[in-house]
């Protein structure tokens, strides 16, 4: 699965890392000049290149190869109830403004013949987090990517975020929350969804 965000790719191949930091550096000295920002000031001596590698880290799942290998096992136990990874914190880009949303994704699916290894949800989650991302789309996409890899009986998944672009500047509205659901199979079942909830609003043990 190629990132949608992705230009064509150009027949070169890609460059490396470091040449990439080299590419992106001028841009940001250049925007710090247009603001008069004093790029003579000691902390700023090596700002564009950290913020150049900084944007190659965000946007890491840009990156040609950054999809994660998806364990899949055979459902020898036949364990056939919901499997729920709540909380997981996550940090991606607003493809608006390029500021960061934040917060936790709560990712289930009801296995059919394949599990999924535990640690592989929370990385396709940041696989479709570390780039100019929507919450919407963010939630649509990992949820497919479960429903086409796994061919589960069911998959929801429910992100709860806080994005920057609505606190600290525009409407100015902190501590606003927006919650997205995308649902696939089983758990267009009320019942099913239900479950999910109880799953979810279940107090922390620890
Ligand atoms: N649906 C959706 N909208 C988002 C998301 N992240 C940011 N936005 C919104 O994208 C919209 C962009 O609107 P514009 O009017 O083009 O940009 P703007 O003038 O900076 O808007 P304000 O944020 O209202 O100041 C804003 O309403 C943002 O709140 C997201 O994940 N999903
Ligand atoms: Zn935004």
């Amino acid at each position: 699965m190629r990132p949608e965000l992705l230009r064509k790719s150009k027949a070169s191949a890609p460059a490396s890392e470091e040449e990439l930091i080299k590419r992106l550096a001028p841009h940001v000295e250049a925007i710090l000049d247009q603001l008069g920002v004093d790029r003579s000031d000691p902390n700023l001596q090596d700002t564009p290149r950290r913020v150049a590698a900084m944007f190659l880290e965000m946007f890491h799942g840009l990156k040609e190869g950054a999809e994660p290998s998806v364990t899949v096992f055979p459902n020898e136990e036949r364990y056939s109830a919901m499997v729920m990874e709540r909380d997981i914190p996550f940090y991606s880009m607003c493809a608006h403004h390029l500021v960061p949303f934040y917060g936790h994704a709560h990712i289930a699916y009801i296995p059919g013949k394949h599990i999924v290894g535990l640690s592989k949800i929370p990385r396709i989650l940041e696989f479709y987090a570390k780039r100019p991302q929507i919450q919407e789309r963010l939630t649509e996409q990992v949820a497919d990517y479960l429903w086409q890899r796994l061919e589960p009986l069911g998959v929801m998944v429910v992100i709860e975020a806080r994005h920057l672009c609505m606190e600290m500047r525009g409407v100015k509205k902190p501590g606003t929350l927006t919650v997205t659901s995308a649902i696939r199979g089983a758990f267009e079942n009320a019942k099913v969804r239900e479950e999910f909830l109880g799953f979810l609003n279940r107090s922390q043990k620890w």
